[in-house]
Protein backbone atom coordinates (compact mmCIF):
# COMPACT_ATOMS: atom_id res chain seq x y z
CA UNK A 1 0.00 0.00 0.00
CA UNK A 2 0.99 3.55 -0.77
CA UNK A 3 1.70 5.73 2.26
CA UNK A 4 -1.43 7.51 3.39
CA UNK A 5 -1.85 10.91 1.86
CA UNK A 6 0.79 10.45 -0.60
CA UNK A 7 0.76 13.11 -3.21
CA UNK A 8 1.07 13.14 -7.32
CA UNK A 9 3.21 15.63 -8.73
CA UNK A 10 2.71 16.12 -12.75
CA UNK A 11 5.93 16.35 -15.14
CA UNK A 12 5.28 18.06 -18.61
CA UNK A 13 7.91 17.69 -21.36
CA UNK A 14 7.27 20.72 -24.07
CA UNK A 15 8.63 21.67 -27.34
CA UNK A 16 7.32 24.33 -28.78
CA UNK A 17 3.90 23.91 -27.22
CA UNK A 18 3.03 27.60 -26.57
CA UNK A 19 -0.50 27.44 -28.05
CA UNK A 20 -1.57 24.83 -26.00
CA UNK A 21 0.56 24.45 -22.72
CA UNK A 22 -1.60 27.13 -20.65
CA UNK A 23 -5.40 25.08 -20.67
CA UNK A 24 -2.94 22.05 -20.23
CA UNK A 25 -1.11 23.17 -16.96
CA UNK A 26 -4.40 24.68 -15.81
CA UNK A 27 -6.30 21.70 -16.38
CA UNK A 28 -3.25 19.60 -14.45
CA UNK A 29 -3.41 21.72 -11.53
CA UNK A 30 -6.93 21.52 -11.04
CA UNK A 31 -6.35 17.85 -10.46
CA UNK A 32 -7.47 16.28 -7.31
CA UNK A 33 -4.32 14.65 -5.78
CA UNK A 34 -1.96 16.82 -8.07
CA UNK A 35 0.30 19.71 -5.66
CA UNK A 36 2.65 20.27 -7.98
CA UNK A 37 3.19 20.47 -12.01
CA UNK A 38 7.01 20.83 -13.30
CA UNK A 39 6.50 21.86 -16.73
CA UNK A 40 10.26 21.23 -18.83
CA UNK A 41 10.48 23.26 -21.55
CA UNK A 42 13.02 21.17 -23.82
CA UNK A 43 14.79 24.07 -26.38
CA UNK A 44 11.14 25.58 -27.51
CA UNK A 45 11.71 28.50 -29.93
CA UNK A 46 8.44 29.55 -28.72
CA UNK A 47 8.34 30.98 -25.37
CA UNK A 48 6.62 28.49 -24.06
CA UNK A 49 8.59 28.31 -21.13
CA UNK A 50 7.27 31.72 -20.34
CA UNK A 51 3.88 30.97 -20.93
CA UNK A 52 4.03 27.79 -18.66
CA UNK A 53 5.48 30.13 -15.83
CA UNK A 54 2.32 32.39 -16.64
CA UNK A 55 -0.24 29.60 -16.34
CA UNK A 56 1.44 28.64 -12.88
CA UNK A 57 4.03 25.84 -13.27
CA UNK A 58 7.73 25.46 -12.14
CA UNK A 59 9.66 26.09 -15.63
CA UNK A 60 12.85 24.25 -16.09
CA UNK A 61 14.80 24.84 -19.37
CA UNK A 62 16.71 22.76 -21.45
CA UNK A 63 19.40 25.14 -23.39
CA UNK A 64 19.12 22.54 -26.64
CA UNK A 65 16.72 19.92 -27.47
CA UNK A 66 17.63 16.82 -25.65
CA UNK A 67 14.31 14.69 -26.35
CA UNK A 68 11.21 13.48 -24.50
CA UNK A 69 13.28 11.32 -22.12
CA UNK A 70 15.44 13.77 -21.04
CA UNK A 71 12.90 16.24 -20.45
CA UNK A 72 11.33 14.00 -18.16
CA UNK A 73 14.07 13.19 -16.41
CA UNK A 74 15.19 16.35 -15.87
CA UNK A 75 11.30 17.38 -14.32
CA UNK A 76 12.07 14.69 -12.09
CA UNK A 77 15.43 15.28 -10.87
CA UNK A 78 14.68 18.89 -10.37
CA UNK A 79 11.15 17.48 -8.38
CA UNK A 80 13.37 15.50 -6.27
CA UNK A 81 15.12 18.39 -5.33
CA UNK A 82 12.61 20.63 -4.03
CA UNK A 83 10.93 17.46 -2.60
CA UNK A 84 14.88 17.12 -0.43
CA UNK A 85 14.87 20.99 0.58
CA UNK A 86 11.38 20.87 1.84
CA UNK A 87 11.79 17.24 3.69
CA UNK A 88 8.70 15.87 1.24
CA UNK A 89 8.87 12.47 0.26
CA UNK A 90 8.59 11.39 -3.05
CA UNK A 91 5.63 11.93 -4.92
CA UNK A 92 4.74 9.65 -6.97
CA UNK A 93 4.78 11.02 -11.06
CA UNK A 94 1.80 11.80 -13.78
CA UNK A 95 3.58 12.63 -17.02
CA UNK A 96 1.47 14.12 -19.38
CA UNK A 97 2.45 15.65 -22.46
CA UNK A 98 1.63 19.12 -23.37
CA UNK A 99 -0.72 19.08 -26.05
CA UNK A 100 -3.71 18.07 -23.93
CA UNK A 101 -5.03 21.36 -23.16
CA UNK A 102 -8.51 20.75 -21.24
CA UNK A 103 -8.96 17.13 -21.86
CA UNK A 104 -5.92 16.94 -19.87
CA UNK A 105 -8.22 17.60 -16.97
CA UNK A 106 -9.90 13.41 -17.58
CA UNK A 107 -6.31 12.13 -16.35
CA UNK A 108 -7.71 11.92 -13.10
CA UNK A 109 -8.93 8.36 -13.45
CA UNK A 110 -5.10 7.61 -13.74
CA UNK A 111 -4.40 7.91 -10.43
CA UNK A 112 -7.04 5.89 -8.46
CA UNK A 113 -5.14 2.42 -9.02
CA UNK A 114 -1.98 4.04 -8.04
CA UNK A 115 -2.66 6.43 -4.80
CA UNK A 116 -4.62 3.21 -3.55
CA UNK A 117 -1.47 0.41 -4.17
CA UNK A 118 -3.25 -1.68 -6.86
CA UNK A 119 -1.21 -0.69 -9.37
CA UNK A 120 2.91 0.50 -10.15
CA UNK A 121 1.86 2.38 -13.28
CA UNK A 122 -1.45 2.91 -15.16
CA UNK A 123 -1.45 4.18 -19.02
CA UNK A 124 -4.05 6.01 -19.99
CA UNK A 125 -5.55 5.17 -23.70
CA UNK A 126 -6.96 7.15 -25.92
CA UNK A 127 -10.77 7.24 -27.93
CA UNK A 128 -10.60 7.66 -31.70
CA UNK A 129 -9.22 11.37 -32.04
CA UNK A 130 -11.42 14.11 -33.47
CA UNK A 131 -8.92 14.80 -35.87
CA UNK A 132 -7.54 11.79 -37.83
CA UNK A 133 -3.96 11.35 -38.18
CA UNK A 134 -1.54 9.82 -40.61
CA UNK A 135 -0.36 6.86 -39.12
CA UNK A 136 -0.06 3.22 -40.43
CA UNK A 137 0.93 1.79 -37.66
CA UNK A 138 4.28 0.52 -38.29
CA UNK A 139 5.69 2.08 -35.08
CA UNK A 140 2.67 1.15 -32.98
CA UNK A 141 3.03 -2.18 -34.40
CA UNK A 142 6.49 -2.69 -33.87
CA UNK A 143 5.90 -1.59 -30.29
CA UNK A 144 3.30 -3.37 -28.98
CA UNK A 145 5.03 -7.14 -30.43
CA UNK A 146 8.23 -6.19 -29.06
CA UNK A 147 6.68 -5.44 -25.59
CA UNK A 148 4.50 -9.00 -25.87
CA UNK A 149 7.95 -10.77 -26.53
CA UNK A 150 9.72 -9.23 -24.11
CA UNK A 151 7.10 -9.43 -20.95
CA UNK A 152 3.89 -11.38 -22.29
CA UNK A 153 1.74 -8.78 -21.59
CA UNK A 154 0.34 -7.19 -24.85
CA UNK A 155 -0.96 -3.08 -24.57
CA UNK A 156 -3.59 -1.66 -26.35
CA UNK A 157 -1.77 1.47 -27.07
CA UNK A 158 1.98 0.74 -26.71
CA UNK A 159 2.99 4.67 -27.23
CA UNK A 160 0.80 6.25 -24.89
CA UNK A 161 2.97 8.82 -22.46
CA UNK A 162 0.10 9.64 -20.17
CA UNK A 163 1.11 7.59 -17.36
CA UNK A 164 0.52 7.87 -13.28
CA UNK A 165 3.14 6.00 -11.50
CA UNK A 166 5.21 5.18 -8.56
CA UNK A 167 9.01 6.45 -7.59
CA UNK A 168 9.50 2.70 -7.46
CA UNK A 169 8.73 2.03 -10.51
CA UNK A 170 10.67 5.44 -11.71
CA UNK A 171 13.41 4.08 -10.44
CA UNK A 172 12.75 0.43 -12.48
CA UNK A 173 12.97 2.11 -15.38
CA UNK A 174 16.16 4.70 -14.66
CA UNK A 175 18.02 6.00 -16.51
CA UNK A 176 14.92 6.06 -19.53
CA UNK A 177 15.22 4.76 -22.86
CA UNK A 178 16.10 7.90 -24.98
CA UNK A 179 14.16 10.16 -27.40
CA UNK A 180 10.52 8.49 -28.09
CA UNK A 181 11.77 5.05 -26.80
CA UNK A 182 11.03 6.33 -23.53
CA UNK A 183 7.55 4.54 -23.36
CA UNK A 184 8.17 0.78 -24.38
CA UNK A 185 11.10 1.08 -22.15
CA UNK A 186 9.43 2.03 -19.15
CA UNK A 187 6.29 -0.43 -19.77
CA UNK A 188 8.97 -3.68 -20.24
CA UNK A 189 11.42 -2.39 -17.07
CA UNK A 190 8.83 -1.97 -14.90
CA UNK A 191 7.19 -5.33 -15.65
CA UNK A 192 10.54 -7.34 -15.95
CA UNK A 193 11.06 -5.74 -12.03
CA UNK A 194 7.77 -7.30 -11.31
CA UNK A 195 5.62 -4.50 -10.74
CA UNK A 196 2.12 -4.07 -12.09
CA UNK A 197 1.04 -2.09 -15.03
CA UNK A 198 -2.87 -1.16 -15.84
CA UNK A 199 -4.03 0.52 -19.38
CA UNK A 200 -7.59 2.64 -18.23
CA UNK A 201 -9.72 4.73 -20.96
CA UNK A 202 -9.26 8.15 -20.58
CA UNK A 203 -11.18 10.88 -22.91
CA UNK A 204 -8.25 12.72 -24.21
CA UNK A 205 -7.26 14.77 -27.38
CA UNK A 206 -3.94 15.96 -28.63
CA UNK A 207 -2.31 16.93 -32.01
CA UNK A 208 -1.98 14.28 -34.08
CA UNK A 209 1.24 13.85 -36.40
CA UNK A 210 -0.10 14.53 -39.75
CA UNK A 211 1.01 12.74 -43.27
CA UNK A 212 3.03 15.52 -44.54
CA UNK A 213 6.74 15.14 -44.93
CA UNK A 214 7.39 16.67 -40.98
CA UNK A 215 4.40 13.77 -39.81
CA UNK A 216 6.70 11.09 -41.49
CA UNK A 217 10.16 12.15 -40.17
CA UNK A 218 8.78 12.39 -36.83
CA UNK A 219 7.60 8.59 -37.59
CA UNK A 220 10.76 7.62 -38.43
CA UNK A 221 12.48 9.12 -35.65
CA UNK A 222 9.87 7.19 -33.48
CA UNK A 223 10.12 3.73 -35.28
CA UNK A 224 14.27 4.47 -34.58
CA UNK A 225 14.20 5.06 -31.17
CA UNK A 226 11.24 2.27 -30.10
CA UNK A 227 13.60 -0.13 -31.77
CA UNK A 228 16.03 0.75 -29.95
CA UNK A 229 14.41 0.34 -26.71
CA UNK A 230 13.83 -3.18 -27.64
CA UNK A 231 16.70 -4.27 -28.80
CA UNK A 232 19.00 -3.12 -25.82
CA UNK A 233 16.21 -4.83 -23.29
CA UNK A 234 16.70 -8.15 -25.85
CA UNK A 235 20.29 -8.30 -25.00
CA UNK A 236 19.91 -7.37 -21.07
CA UNK A 237 17.23 -10.39 -21.33
CA UNK A 238 19.43 -12.84 -23.36
CA UNK A 239 22.42 -11.56 -21.05
CA UNK A 240 21.03 -11.60 -17.84
CA UNK A 241 21.23 -14.96 -17.08
CA UNK A 242 25.00 -15.69 -18.15
CA UNK A 243 26.26 -12.45 -17.84
CA UNK A 244 24.57 -10.72 -15.10
CA UNK A 245 26.84 -7.68 -14.11
CA UNK A 246 27.62 -7.12 -18.21
CA UNK A 247 23.85 -7.10 -18.43
CA UNK A 248 23.20 -4.30 -15.61
CA UNK A 249 25.48 -2.00 -17.42
CA UNK A 250 23.46 -2.17 -20.98
O1 LIG B 1 12.06 16.81 -28.45
C1 LIG B 1 10.95 16.77 -27.91
C2 LIG B 1 9.78 16.46 -28.64
C3 LIG B 1 8.56 16.46 -27.97
N1 LIG B 1 8.49 16.80 -26.65
C4 LIG B 1 7.18 16.79 -25.96
O2 LIG B 1 6.79 15.43 -25.80
C5 LIG B 1 5.37 15.31 -25.81
C6 LIG B 1 4.92 14.28 -26.86
O3 LIG B 1 5.28 14.71 -28.14
P1 LIG B 1 4.30 14.74 -29.40
O4 LIG B 1 4.93 15.54 -30.47
O5 LIG B 1 2.93 15.13 -28.93
O6 LIG B 1 4.36 13.23 -29.86
P2 LIG B 1 3.24 12.26 -30.54
O7 LIG B 1 3.86 11.47 -31.63
O8 LIG B 1 2.00 12.99 -30.85
O9 LIG B 1 3.06 11.36 -29.29
C7 LIG B 1 2.69 10.02 -29.14
O10 LIG B 1 3.80 9.15 -29.21
C8 LIG B 1 4.89 9.47 -28.32
C9 LIG B 1 5.89 8.33 -28.35
O11 LIG B 1 6.49 8.17 -29.55
C10 LIG B 1 4.42 9.60 -26.88
O12 LIG B 1 5.48 10.17 -26.13
C11 LIG B 1 3.19 10.49 -26.76
O13 LIG B 1 2.70 10.46 -25.42
C12 LIG B 1 2.11 10.00 -27.72
O14 LIG B 1 0.98 10.88 -27.64
C13 LIG B 1 4.82 16.73 -26.11
O15 LIG B 1 4.47 17.36 -24.90
C14 LIG B 1 6.02 17.42 -26.74
O16 LIG B 1 6.01 18.82 -26.61
C15 LIG B 1 9.65 17.08 -25.93
O17 LIG B 1 9.59 17.35 -24.73
N2 LIG B 1 10.85 17.08 -26.59
O1 LIG C 1 0.69 8.68 -35.72
C1 LIG C 1 0.91 7.83 -34.87
O2 LIG C 1 0.03 7.14 -34.29
C2 LIG C 1 2.32 7.63 -34.39
O3 LIG C 1 3.17 8.61 -34.94
C3 LIG C 1 2.79 6.24 -34.74
O4 LIG C 1 2.81 6.02 -36.12
P1 LIG C 1 2.30 4.62 -36.80
O5 LIG C 1 0.81 4.77 -36.96
O6 LIG C 1 3.02 4.57 -38.11
O7 LIG C 1 2.63 3.50 -35.89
Amino acid sequence: MSAPGRTVAAIIPCKDEADRITATVEAVLALDGVDRVVVVDDGSSDGTAAVADAAGASVIVHARNAGKAAALETGVRHLRGLEAADGHAPRHLLFVDGDLEQSAGNLHVLLPPVLEGRADMTIATLPPQKVAGGGRGFVVRLAREGITGLTGWTPVQPLSGMRCLTAEAFEAASPLAPGWGVEVGLTVDVLTAGLRVEEVPCELQHRVSGTDWRGQVHRAAQYRDVWRALTRRRLRQALSERAPGVAARL
